[in-house]
């Protein structure tokens, strides 16, 4: 388990991180420069924060009350960055030794022959990391870690020097890799909430040097707390309500000419708030219903995609993007018609507090 409660003052940057995490993948999201990179630094020994503790499997590692700041070689933590970092002038033999050099000769090469093995690197030994792909020296750069038996892994953007037709190869590849090889804690940053989804069993989310919400992917989309939490994990539709009653489970909610239900998850819920709903969550259908939560609304633009269109659509007032596959609704791609219903499952809107600051 780690836990972390940190601040630290970087010129006028103030950052406050505090969440804990017990093994498997947590993924950390949020926008640039909003203090990843600083958290997985401090918890890593690299800064110091100012304030705070960090506590590994139980063992303290930082506690500016009594004055405990262990070193970075004594924390048992692996680090891979952006750019990998592997030694330029090693070969991927000696990069991946490096880890172990203060092990017994024998010990040490059938330990880097093992890892060679695992991380699919087998005939590449004798190699630079010039006269490697990508992949390869994310994988080196991987082992070289891994060797250590590091309790706690801290992955930082490590897809983001990829060309992204390989990106997604990789990642799958990586995770595989970890899953099979790795049963301690992964932290991994990244700015991108497909990748977060797809990597990750949780995710935390950071704004302006906070840490705002932790939670199972499906509950941060699902719920997210605030209005960033919500825009950093890619909704697009959100617009002011008022909250004008209640009836079985559900807020009766007011933004414009339309009068919507929203199933009562929020936590605290003022008169006025803003309403979320992602776009692949809407449905849209050329057909009348009298269905509870469907609307008219017009069409106002299609955006095509390779495999889906975004519909904008104007519904009382309020626009809303809506995600339409195109292998399952080929009839309305080449609709003409101006008019449509607009179906907002009530489960699937969020309430969140109105804050004018996180408008885009
Ligand atoms: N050594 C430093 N000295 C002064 N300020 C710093 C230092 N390192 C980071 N900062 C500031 O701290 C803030 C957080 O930086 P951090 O690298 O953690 O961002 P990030 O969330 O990882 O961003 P990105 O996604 O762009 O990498 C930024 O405003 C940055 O300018």
């Amino acid at each position: 388990m780690l836990e972390v409660s940190i601040n630290k003052t970087m010129g006028n940057f103030s950052l406050h991180s505090s969440f804990s995490s017990d093994r498997g993948v947590l993924g950390i999201l949020g926008s640039s420069g909003c203090g990843k990179s600083l958290t997985l630094k401090c918890i890593a020994g690299l800064h110091s924060p100012d304030k705070g503790k960090i506590k590994l499997n139980g063992k303290e590692l930082f506690n500016s009350d009594v004055k405990v700041n262990i070193p970075p070689r004594k924390r048992n933590i692996g680090y891979v960055f952006q750019n990998y970092a592997l030694f330029p002038h090693l070969t991927v033999y000696k990069n991946i030794a490096y880890g172990v050099k203060h092990l017994d000769k024998k010990i040490r090469h059938d330990k880097v022959i093992e890892m060679i093995g695992k991380m699919q690197l087998s005939g590449f030994e004798n190699r630079y990391p010039s006269q490697l792909s990508g992949g390869q020296q994310q994988r080196a750069a991987l082992a070289r870690t891994l060797i250590t038996d590091p309790e706690l892994l801290l992955l930082d953007e490590p897809f983001s020097a990829l060309d992204s037709h390989i990106k997604h190869l990789l990642e799958k590849e990586l995770l595989s890799v970890i899953r099979n090889n790795y049963h301690g804690i992964v932290l991994l940053v990244t700015h991108n909430i497909e990748e977060a989804y797809r990597l990750c069993d949780r995710i935390l989310i950071f704004d302006k040097g906070r840490s705002i919400q932790i939670g199972s992917k499906e509950e941060i989309i699902r719920s997210p707390s605030t209005l960033t939490a919500a825009r950093i994990t890619g909704c697009k539709n959100y617009f002011d309500v008022d909250i004008i009653g209640e009836e079985d489970g559900c807020f009766i909610t007011k933004s414009k000419g339309l009068i919507l239900r929203a199933s009562k998850t929020a936590a605290e819920v003022q008169s006025k708030m803003v309403a979320g709903v992602r776009a692949h969550d809407l449905h849209i259908s050329s057909k009348f219903t009298n269905e509870l939560n469907t609307f008219e609304c017009e069409i106002i633009e299609k955006i095509e995609g390779i495999f889906s269109t975004s519909i904008i659509v104007n519904c009382e007032g309020n626009i809303f993007q809506v995600e339409v596959s195109k292998h399952n609704c080929p009839h309305l791609m080449g609709c003409k018609c101006k008019k449509l219903m607009l179906h907002i499952p009530e489960d699937r809107v969020f309430l969140v507090k109105g804050d004018q600051n996180e408008r885009i």
